[in-house]
This record gives C-alpha cells, sequence and structure tokens, in this order.
C-alpha cells in the first residue's frame, strides 16, 4: 500500500526545533499586530458633528435614503455618525450590506430598543422589533411553518376569492380604489392569521390594526420623544406628561391588538366554530400553553398583519402610479395578460409562470420605490473590525436598500421604470431587487412570499379588468415621500417630525376605466 505508506512518513518526523520557534514568535508577532491595529482602528468617515450631541441635528427628517446616498458620495459606502453617544452606521453598497448583515448575521442580528415605543408602548415584544434571541428564533420558526411556500399554495385559493370582491368593490367605486387595495390585503391576511372576515367597510379589527400600526409610527419617530434620545431623560423622571399619556394610550391599543383577535379565536375553538387559521393551528396544536407560550402565539399572529399591510398596500400604490405614468408599459402587461390568459376568464395563480412581463413589472415596483428604503434598523451586539474601520457594539446599521436599487452602475438609468430591464439576458446587469427589499440576514422579512402573492393576484386582476389613468396627469409626482405624521408630544423638532420607515406615492389620484363590457361581465 504506496499511498499509506507515503502518508505515514511524515507525520512520524518531529519538526525541527528552530522551525517551531519561528512558527511560534510568527503567530504571536501577528496576533500583536492585530490587536494593535484594532485598538487604532478608526471608525468608518463621515460627516463631522457638534461636540456630546453628534450629528444629530444633520439626521434628515424626510426621504433620509436620499440624503445618506449624497453622504456615501462624499464619505464611502460606509458612513458612521454619532448622536448622543449613540453610533450609527450607514451601509449604502452591496458589498457592505450583504458582508456585514448576512455573512456576520451572528452580531448583526438584533434591533435597537426604543423607550417610547419598546419599553413604554410594549412593542418590544414584537416580532420586528423583540431583540435578537431564543424568543425571535421561536416567531421566526412559527411564521415560516405557516408562511412557508409550500403552505401558502394552499392558500391560494383564499386570495383569488379576496382578489374577486376587491374587483367588484373597484366596479362600485373605482375612485376609492386605495382603500380597496389596503383592504384586499387586510382581507387575505387577517383570514390567514385569525380567519377572520374583514366587513366590507369601516371594519373595526382593520380600524385597530391601522390605528395601532399609526401609533407605532408616531412612537417610534426619531427625535420626537426626548427618552429615545437623552439616555438620562426616563419615563420615570416625572417630567413628561404627555408622554405618559400617549404610552398609556398607545398601549392600551397594543394590548387590545395583541389580546382580543386571540381571545375570539380561543372562544370559537370553544364553540367548535372557529375558521382554519395559523392562530387556529396554535391554539389547537397546544391546548395548555404556559403563559410564555401564549404570548409568543400572539405576537407571532399580530406580526402577520402589523409587518404584513402597510408594506404589502404600498407596493400596490406605487403600482397605481407607475400605471398611471407608464402607459406603454401598462398596454404591454395587459397584451400580455390578454395572450396567456385570454379575455373570458380572470387569470389565477397558475398562469404565473407564463406571465413574464408581468414578473418583471413587479420585480420593477420594488426597485423603482422600495417601500422600506433603509429596511429595519439592525443592531451589532458586539465590537467589529471591517476593512480596517472599527463598527462598536451597540452600534445601530441602516441598510441603505434604496441606495443600491438606484445605483447606475448595476442599474442603468435608475429612475426610469422599465421592466424591461429584468428580461435582458445581461447576468452582470439588474439584479434581482427582491433581493434587497425584503432586508437583510436573519432579520429578512419572513412574509415575502405571501408579499408576492397578495401583489401578483392584485395586479393582474386590476389589469385585466381596468385600464388605469392619471386623474390630472399636472398633480403626478414619482418623487416618493415618507408619511408625514404629525405628533403632540415632547418633541425635539416640533415643526418637522414624521416618519422615516415606509414610502408611499404623495400624490395618487387615478381613474380607473372599465376596459370593456366582456371584462365586466367576468365579475358577474
Ligand atoms: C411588499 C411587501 C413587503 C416588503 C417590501 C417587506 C419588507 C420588509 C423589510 C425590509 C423588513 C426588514 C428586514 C430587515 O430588518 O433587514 C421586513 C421585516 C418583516 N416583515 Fe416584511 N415586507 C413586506 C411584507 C410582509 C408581509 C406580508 C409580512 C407578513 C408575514 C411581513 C412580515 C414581516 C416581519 C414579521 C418582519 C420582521 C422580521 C424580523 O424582525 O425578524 N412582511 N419586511
Amino acid at each position: 500500500m504506496p499511498l499509506l505508506a507515503s502518508s505515514e512518513h511524515p507525520s512520524t518526523m518531529d519538526p525541527p526545533f528552530p522551525l517551531l520557534l519561528i512558527v511560534g514568535v510568527g503567530i504571536v508577532l501577528s496576533f500583536l499586530i492585530h490587536m494593535f491595529q484594532r485598538r487604532r482602528a478608526p471608525f468608518p468617515p463621515g460627516p463631522p458633528g457638534i461636540p456630546f450631541i453628534g450629528n444629530l441635528f444633520q439626521l434628515p427628517q424626510e426621504q433620509p435614503w436620499l440624503t445618506y446616498a449624497s453622504w456615501a458620495k462624499h464619505y464611502g459606502d460606509i458612513v458612521h455618525l454619532t448622536a448622543f453617544g449613540q453610533h450609527i452606521i450607514l451601509l449604502n453598497s452591496e458589498s457592505a450590506v450583504l458582508d456585514l448583515l448576512e455573512r456576520r448575521s451572528a452580531i448583526y442580528s438584533d434591533r435597537p430598543q426604543l423607550c417610547m415605543s419598546g419599553e413604554l408602548v410594549g412593542w418590544s415584544g414584537s416580532v420586528p422589533m423583540i431583540t435578537y434571541g431564543d424568543r425571535h428564533r421561536e416567531y421566526r420558526k412559527l411564521l415560516n411553518e405557516a408562511l412557508a411556500s409550500r403552505k401558502l399554495e394552499e392558500l391560494h385559493a383564499i386570495e383569488e376569492e379576496k382578489a374577486f370582491e376587491f374587483l367588484q368593490l373597484l366596479t362600485r367605486d373605482s375612485t376609492s380604489f386605495s382603500a380597496h387595495a389596503r383592504r384586499l390585503v387586510a382581507a387575505i391576511i387577517l383570514d390567514i392569521s385569525h380567519g377572520y372576515t374583514v366587513a366590507e367597510r369601516d371594519d373595526p379589527r382593520m380600524e385597530l390594526a391601522e390605528r395601532a400600526n399609526r401609533e407605532f409610527a408616531l412612537s417610534t419617530v426619531s427625535g420626537a420623544y426626548l427618552c429615545d434620545i437623552l439616555p438620562f431623560y426616563t419615563f420615570r423622571s416625572g417630567q413628561a406628561c404627555s408622554l405618559k399619556k400617549d404610552a398609556k394610550q398607545f398601549k392600551k391599543t397594543v394590548d387590545t391588538l395583541r389580546n382580543e383577535p386571540y381571545d375570539e379565536v380561543k372562544a370559537e375553538i370553544a364553540n367548535g366554530r372557529a375558521k382554519p387559521s395559523f392562530t387556529q393551528r396554535l391554539i389547537e396544536r397546544n391546548l395548555h400553553p404556559t403563559p410564555e407560550e401564549e404570548l409568543t402565539y400572539k405576537w407571532a399572529a399580530v406580526a402577520i398583519y402589523v409587518a404584513g399591510a402597510d408594506t404589502t398596500t404600498s407596493a400596490l400604490e406605487w403600482f397605481f402610479l407607475a400605471m398611471s405614468l407608464y402607459p406603454k408599459v401598462q398596454e404591454k402587461a395587459h397584451s400580455e395578460l390578454m395572450k396567456v390568459v385570454g379575455p373570458t376568464r380572470l387569470p389565477r395563480f397558475s398562469d404565473r409562470t407564463h406571465l413574464p412581463y408581468i414578473s418583471a413589472l413587479i420585480k420593477e415596483i420594488h426597485r423603482w420605490n422600495p417601500v422600506i428604503p433603509l429596511a429595519l434598523p439592525h443592531r451589532l451586539t458586539q465590537d467589529d473590525y471591517y476593512r480596517g474601520y472599527h463598527i462598536p457594539a451597540g452600534s445601530i446599521i441602516w441598510a441603505n436598500s434604496w441606495s443600491l436599487l438606484h445605483d447606475p452602475a448595476v442599474y442603468p438609468a435608475p429612475f426610469e421604470f422599465s421592466p424591461e430591464r429584468f428580461l435582458s439576458d445581461n447576468e452582470k446587469l439588474n439584479p434581482d431587487p427582491r433581493r434587497y427589499v425584503f432586508g437583510y440576514g436573519r432579520r429578512s422579512c419572513p412574509g415575502q412570499v405571501l408579499a408576492e402573492d397578495m401583489l401578483y393576484i392584485a395586479i393582474v386582476s386590476t389589469l385585466s379588468v381596468f385600464r388605469i389613468e392619471p386623474a390630472d396627469a399636472s398633480k403626478l409626482d414619482v418623487e416618493s415621500t415618507s408619511t408625514i405624521l404629525r405628533c403632540d408630544s415632547v418633541s425635539f423638532f416640533p415643526s418637522q417630525v414624521d416618519k422615516v420607515l415606509y414610502s408611499h406615492p404623495k400624490v395618487l389620484e387615478c381613474n380607473l376605466i372599465p376596459r370593456s363590457e366582456e371584462a365586466l361581465s367576468l365579475l358577474q
């Protein structure tokens, strides 16, 4: 066995002592140099701030992704800021985002904890806000089980049925298309999460969830509550009456949102009348949960609505805006539908693989105006070193997805709405934007497949029956705008407090014109 003999031979030889010494000294030296460099490693560059206050007054109050992208041009793709000692890192390139949030996700998956919305209002237990750890993993396991693609196919029937209702509402009152789109998303999500059927209008559950979302946004507004800016300014300091009042009111909404729908499903199970749903399955498979387990189930169920409704509705709003601005794209999408589906029936999920232009159109909606342009903030749990820079533990990390999606070297002519870019064979250009718009690493969106299903069915249904036209072309504005929120309580920037998480069209006034009598007859 010559092979064995030759492989045995070297292992029996002792390495010479000087060689061991050189290797040992080399290892110690390189370790010391490494430690020395780490100690001396600077923070990434960024705009100079004021001592103690840092860059607080430079933090943009509207469309921060645009300012961050312009800072990146000046300082590079990793920008460092501070606000009262809090380190903030802005990532503006694909390599930086993926290197840190994905490849080092073990230490970049925490969330910053906000005093107002987290501790006082109670959102700190929710899926998007919870600290990274066992409870988060448990949430993700439950959501993945419920939203895995195989299960979603079972949900297509529900989605097709709700899309049909959506079209019927549009035929009765097409001017409220935005409200109907919101209802469509809520109807699908609440059916899936709690087996709940949304009323045609003024639905109390939808109203509760929307109020919770609104109050969540208000309570997370950067700079709205001093307790989130000044570490020494606490709720207990007794100086913040309006903060206390707001916190009490917002907390009541959150508690109701978490408990009421869950308790209702429990009661329906007891009566033998529960519809199949995510919550019903959780309750039935563990009839005697511990209080901890029950809390986990409640938050997991709430997450589907809270995180899924506004985001998907915003993407649909961008669809309506894009169609009114780009009639040629709309006509191309409609012709594809007519060719594949024909005029005698409505599109279904089974048609999807035969509709490449529609798939490209949906990708372009995500890319053109991502609905969460900066993803959600991640928090670094231990000191890290990257490209010679020191990123301190506790830093808040914002990934500028908008910047990645508008990089002209990757997406040529990035401000043009062009689904065709995704039909080209050039693999180096125009990567799939869904890689970025659904976030990163262990915090990436668990609802991606559901969101894409909802977008698909809403878009193909609308396009088959209606032509979307601008109500007043002069009012159309492609510029995205974040939701402007008013906040009456203790505010650091009283005049310009707004929320900077989601992007919605600023103006959205369209006319939906039925394409033909034949198209309308599909809704009989
Ligand atoms: C077009 C629609 C949607 C978009 C663009 C979107 C995008 C995102 C983004 C960017 C994040 C943050 C990821 C990160 O921090 O890196 C996120 C988180 C999340 N999304 Fe979505 N989302 C959408 C729809 C949905 C839907 C339908 C659900 C329903 C299950 C959902 C549930 C969640 C949850 C629970 C989180 C928090 C995840 C965590 O912190 O672990 N999203 N989403």
